[in-house]
């Protein structure tokens, strides 16, 4: 599981560690783990050339250290001081190392502006760290536009992000790759930010920390929480899904969310619905079955005027049984508050800012935020899709996929997916585990499908079964 701690609760982890370690351990663990990533980065350090942005506080420190080891291993680095005051001991080292030092507020002349005078191969970002506040100040943004076009590692967090909710509504660093201490961040996995910080890479600092707001199934954790069948497994044990989706106007919906529930998760499929699209979709899934007793719902996809009827049926019975119940698509528009049997919704951006009644432009620069919100106000788990696409509880607790490529933005991905988790709430996973497993298999499968091509959405369902034979072992 990739974890990420807020930073009040990596603060409280530091200070425990650092009362029993000497002055200035954990900047040392923090630097060397720096200095080897950049040093793997670039494939050699002799002759190198480096260039720091040091901002005032620790995270200045990081880079300042982090340069000094490199320039002991014949890197020229140069840190471009962005205040008056920076980390002394940092500087002291980078000096002693025989590291070039611009102070702040030196014009540093124009062509990338380096004492070298030839382009940096890599910038530090030791702008700002968990103690910033977002945005960057004209100095910052005035050295990084002078170096545009050079490859960026962020120490820690990329600067001007908003490390605890991953927004990013001002100016910030852009980086290729960053790397970060004791903890992920909610920055490293939640968009917009996690799109700024790139590849990121994790230096254990032995932090003890305790349970994350934020977190990222690993292969291991799918693996792990996977529902299998027992040796005397029969169709009925391993759980019967329903599916109410398509109709006259849109069958597509129906035979995709059918495709998804038919990934070979759940014992059986049913679908209820349109008599014209349970015929078709009988023709593309032979294995589909019509109504009867189910384990759990999937309804919504391409129901259009139905919608509202098709709901009401599928609560209605999951009521009486107790059933979990997966909505999408039409059918979120017709719920009207907190949902009394146990759901996943998963909407897209728009559909989520019909359902609270804000602008999308909203939702996509804040959507832990909004996730978050919506789990609350319906008292459900809420899937909201995007590139890292977040799962989240009523009590606040998110899981973000990482999973996936560009190419699964396409038609019908969606009904798909809702297919998989529908498979996996009949299956036994409760709704939170269900919405967050499926999350990450519908990834998988379709960067398994695209190989790093175009795909269309009806391969995706298909491809789940190979991704699951390609798991590690639980
Ligand atoms: N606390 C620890 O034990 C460790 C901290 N480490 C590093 O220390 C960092 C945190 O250091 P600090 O708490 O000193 O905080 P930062 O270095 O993140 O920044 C705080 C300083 O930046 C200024 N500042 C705030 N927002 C700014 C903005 N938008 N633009 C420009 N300047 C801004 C503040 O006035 C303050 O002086 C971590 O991110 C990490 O890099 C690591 O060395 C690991 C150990
Ligand atoms: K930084």
């Amino acid at each position: 599981m990739r974890q990420a701690h807020t930073v009040e609760q990596v603060r409280a982890a530091e200070a425990a560690l650092m009362a029993r370690l000497p002055e200035g351990a954990l900047m040392m663990r923090a630097a060397h783990g720096l200095a080897q990533a950049v040093a793997d980065w670039l494939g050699s350090t002799y002759g190198r050339r480096v260039l720091l942005l040091v901002g005032s506080g620790d995270n200045g420190g990081d880079a300042l250290h982090a340069g000094a080891l490199l320039a002991r291993r014949g890197a020229g680095v140069e840190a471009w001081l962005l205040s008056d005051q920076v980390h002394a001991g940092g500087l002291a080292a980078l000096r002693a190392a025989g590291g070039q030092v611009v102070p702040a507020g030196v014009q540093t002349g124009p062509r990338w502006g380096t004492r070298w005078g030839a382009r940096p191969e890599v910038v530090v970002d030791g702008i700002v760290g968990i103690g910033g506040r977002p945005g960057l100040r004209p100095a910052a943004q005035e050295a990084l536009a002078r170096v545009e076009g050079v490859p960026v590692v962020a120490v820690d967090v990329p600067s001007g992000v908003d490390v605890d909710t991953g927004e990013a509504p001002q100016p910030h660093v852009r980086a290729t790759f960053t790397v970060t201490f004791g903890t992920h961040k909610a920055a490293h996995l939640v968009d917009p930010a996690a799109r700024a910080a790139g590849t990121v890479h994790l230096v254990d600092l032995g932090l003890d920390l305790p349970a994350p707001g934020v977190e990222s199934l690993q292969a291991a954790d799918v693996s792990r929480l996977l529902p299998r069948p027992s040796d005397d497994a029969h169709k009925y044990t391993r759980g019967v899904v329903g599916v109410r989706a398509g109709s006259a106007t849109y069958p597509g919906a129906g035979l995709l969310s059918v495709a998804g529930a038919a990934c070979g998760l759940a014992g059986m499929v049913r679908y209820v619905g349109d008599a014209a699209v349970a015929d078709r979709v009988r023709q593309a899934h032979p294995e589909v079955v019509g109504a009867g007793r189910v384990q759990a719902w999937v309804v919504g996809s391409g129901t259009g005027d139905d919608a509202a009827a098709t709901l009401a049926e599928a609560l209605a019975d999951a009521r009486e049984h107790r059933l979990p119940v997966l909505v999408d698509a039409d059918a979120l528009h017709h719920l009207t508050g907190p949902l009394d049997v146990p759901a996943v919704l998963t909407p897209h951006a728009g559909e989520l800012a019909a359902m609270l009644d804000e602008d999308r432009a909203e939702i996509e620069a804040r959507p832990l935020h909004f996730a978050r919100e919506a789990a609350r106000r319906y008292g459900c788990v809420v899937l909201l899709k995007g590139r890292h696409t977040l799962v989240s509880t009523p009590d606040g607790r998110t899981r973000a996929t990482t999973t996936g490529t560009p190419w699964l933005a396409t038609a019908g991905a969606g009904d798909v997916l809702g297919g998989v988790i529908g498979a996996l709430l009949a299956a036994g996973l409760d709704p939170f585990d269900a919405a967050s497993v499926g999350s990450w298999l519908h990834g998988a499968a379709a960067t398994l499908v695209s190989r790093g091509g175009p795909l269309v959405a009806g391969q995706v369902g298909g491809a789940v079964a190979d991704v699951v034979r390609a798991l590690p072992a639980p």
